[in-house]
This record gives C-alpha cells, structure tokens and sequence, in this order.
C-alpha cells in the first residue's frame, strides 16, 4: 500500500503542485490519476519513487517513509513507464529491457532469458529482440518500456501517459494489454493520464484532480459514473453534456444500445428477454445459470 499523508509539494518558483493530499493506494490494484493539464498528477508519480520529495508531508510505501529509503535503490524496485518510452536509442531492444538486470549484475545469459520471458510477457515478437528503438513502431516502444519496468519484477509500477503518444487502435490494443497483465502479475499500479475513458476502462480505483493535487472525487469507475461529486466531476466525466448516457432503441428486430448523439455503441444481449412476456431490462430468472444453453439438462435448445 502507498499512503500520501499531508503532501504538500512546492517548486522552487513557488508554484503550489499538490496541496496537503491524503491519499491511499491499495496494494495489487490498479489506481488512475486523471486530470487537467498541470492538476499535479506527474508530481503526485514521482513522489512514490522520489524523483521528486515532498515540501511537506510523508510518502509510504508499506508503511515506509520513502525517505528512509536511498533515491537510486528504491527507483531500481520501482518500475516506471513515460509517454516517450524513455529507452535507450543506441540499444538493442534486449538490452533496453535488461538494464536493470545489467546494473544488477545479473549473469548474462539469465538476463538475456528473461529479457526475451518478458518480451514475450508483453506480446513482442523475439525477432525483435536485436533491433533498435527507432526500427519499432510507437506501440512497440512502448511495450519495450513496459517490458523493461517489469524487468526487476517490482511490486509496484508506475506509468505515466504511457500509452499518450499512440494512435486510437494501438491505445486500445495497449490498454487490453495491460488489463491481461495486471490479471496475472497484480501489481500495485499507478497510471497517469488525461483520458477519463482510458481511467474508467483500467482502473479499479479512479481519483480525479483538481489543479493542486486536490482530490475532486475517488472511487471505482462505477461509484463515479453513478454520483458524480460535484459539477466539476460531471463536467469532466462528460456527464453534463449527456455524453455518458446510452438509450436501447428497435432497428430491424434488433435492439441497438446508442450513445446521446445516437451513435451506435452495441447490439443489447437478446438472452436477457428471449422468454416470452419478457421486456427491456427484464431479469432471466427463470432461466437457470442466466442463458438457456447453460440449463444443467442442456434444455435450452430443442
Ligand atoms: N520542476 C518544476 N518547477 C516548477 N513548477 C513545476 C515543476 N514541475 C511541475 N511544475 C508545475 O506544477 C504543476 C503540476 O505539474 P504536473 O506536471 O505534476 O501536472 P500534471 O497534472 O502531470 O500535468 P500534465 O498532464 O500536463 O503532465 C504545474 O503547474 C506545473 O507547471
């Protein structure tokens, strides 16, 4: 667990990033910082692993004032991930992902199967393995600097914009990448980012700043999406302008589920109201198991 106590952080130009945050942030679980612009959410980042420390305050990590702990040993148990991947251009792909094992002194050859175990890890091909940065796409390099933070295999993982700079599909692709690591791996993970799709679609915990690190609202995707705290929340959440909001509407037999412009957003599960009598948002209670395939007689087919 990660606990902000107090925090406070001022630049030396007396800009106010954060102001006096109390924050929790539970352990195997992923927990989204989103916000504006300079709310303070890459200042909040960089306090776990002391890139930056706090002007007032404490920041622990299991109960441990970060600062008991030397600046270059705890970042080495910390995985960190940036927008521009951060990696090495004159490396290999390999051996951007095993620095950290390098600095370790880890014999070569480990370092080098579990560099390609990783990149594996991360859904990169191994004929990668030789190539340089610039010879990948952007959602490549990303996966590098993915597979490079899980390198020490750190407990926690620390991922700021990480996938900013890439197109729609490639985020999407990234996205789904990482909800099928965090099931395996859960690690306590701290993602940054601007997009409130992106922070409802991985987080299971959402905080969302106001500028000066002060909390707006905190909780699970759904809490939020059920009671936006404050007009600014709604506002930001795209509530207001209806953007959240979805109808069921009949199209040649078929029920669509369209977004408040009336975009298309999916086609409503017929299993839902299959029986007869059966109605929008109607239960199947009557049908065991939630589909008729799924009745123990196998009953639900002719
Ligand atoms: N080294 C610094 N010196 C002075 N001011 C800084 C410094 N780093 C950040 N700030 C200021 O602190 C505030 C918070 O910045 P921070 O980068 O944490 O915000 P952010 O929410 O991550 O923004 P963005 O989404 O644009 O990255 C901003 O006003 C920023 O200008």
């Amino acid at each position: 667990m990660i606990e902000f106590r107090s925090v406070s952080k001022r630049f030396a130009d007396g800009t106010e990033a954060v102001a006096d945050l109390d924050l929790v942030i539970p352990a195997h679980r992923t927990t989204v910082l989103v916000g504006s612009s300079g709310s303070g959410k890459t200042t909040i980042l960089r306090m776990i692993n002391r890139m930056v420390d706090p002007t007032a305050g404490t920041v622990s990590i299991d109960g441990v004032d970060v600062r008991q702990r030397a600046p270059v040993p705890l970042r080495r148990g910390i995985g960190y991930v940036m927008q521009s991947a951060g990696l090495l251009p004159h490396r290999r792909v390999l051996d951007n992902v095993t620095t950290v094992l390098r600095l370790a002194k880890t014999p070569r050859a480990t370092a080098r199967e579990r560099g390609l175990a990783l990149m594996d890890t991360v859904g990169l091909d191994r004929s990668l393995a030789r190539r340089y940065p610039r010879q990948l796409s952007g959602g490549q390099q990303q996966r590098v600097g993915v597979a490079r933070a899980l390198a020490s295999d750190p407990n926690i993982l620390l991922m700021d914009e990480p996938f900013g700079a890439v197109d729609p599909i490639v985020r999407a692709e990234l996205q789904d990448e990482l909800l099928r690591l965090q099931q395996h791996l859960a690690k306590t993970i701290v993602f940054v980012t601007h997009d409130i799709d992106e922070a409802f679609r991985l987080g299971d915990q959402v905080v969302i700043l106001e500028t000066g690190g002060r909390i707006a609202q905190q909780g699970t995707p759904a809490d939020i999406l059920a009671a936006p705290a404050s007009p600014f929340v709604a506002r930001f959440i795209g509530a207001d302008r209806g953007r959240r909001s979805l109808q069921v509407v009949e199209q040649d037999g078929r029920r669509l589920v369209v977004d408040a412009a009336g975009r298309p957003a999916g086609v409503l599960d017929g299993a839902l109201d299959a029986r007869p009598g059966g109605g929008p948002g109607t239960l199947p209670d009557a049908v065991p198991g939630g589909t008729p395939d799924a009745r123990p007689d196998g009953g639900g087919r002719p």
